[in-house]
């Protein structure tokens, strides 16, 4: 019989627990080495919705889960310019609040140092998926 007891499942409902917020919707990137990025830009509200998702009990935040390498997250205030920089090390649950993508722009620049790959997901609000009544995390991810 299958021992399952070596094993724990790390559900979206555990996100959730962890983050306060609600998400049905999972976006994938792969960084294979150094030289894959992405560019300056907020995560898209015309997809992840606000005032819709807010009236469902869903928050506009995002949950970005890292794994592999650690690379550089750059934020760049929008209005200031003022810039943050983090690491996003393995295994780092980023959750950027409402207000951080009307506000900021981010990005995951390319660098020179030898990296490996790595992996990250981000757990968003979809609108249409929550209008269309599968707003809930276990019938979506
Ligand atoms: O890889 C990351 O940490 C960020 C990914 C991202 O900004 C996005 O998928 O919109
Ligand atoms: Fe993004």
């Amino acid at each position: 019989m299958l021992q399952k007891n070596f094993l724990q499942f790390i559900t979206i409902k555990r996100i959730q627990a962890l983050s306060g917020y609600k998400f049905n919707f999972v976006v994938g990137n792969r960084y294979r080495t150094g030289k894959d990025s992405i560019g300056w830009h907020s995560d898209n509200f015309s997809q992840i919705g606000k005032r819709p998702a807010l009236a469902q009990g869903f928050g506009a935040a995002i949950a970005s889960l890292s794994l592999g390498s650690t690379r550089k997250f750059k934020l760049r205030h929008k209005d200031s310019g003022e810039t943050v920089d983090y690491h996003l090390e393995s295994g780092s649950l980023l959750i950027m609040l409402p207000g951080c993508q009307e506000d900021w722009v981010h990005a995951v620049p390319k660098t020179a140092r030898p990296v490996g790959g790595r992996i990250n997901w981000t757990f968003r609000p979809h609108v249409e998926a929550i209008l269309q009544g599968r707003g809930s995390a276990k019938g979506f991810c």
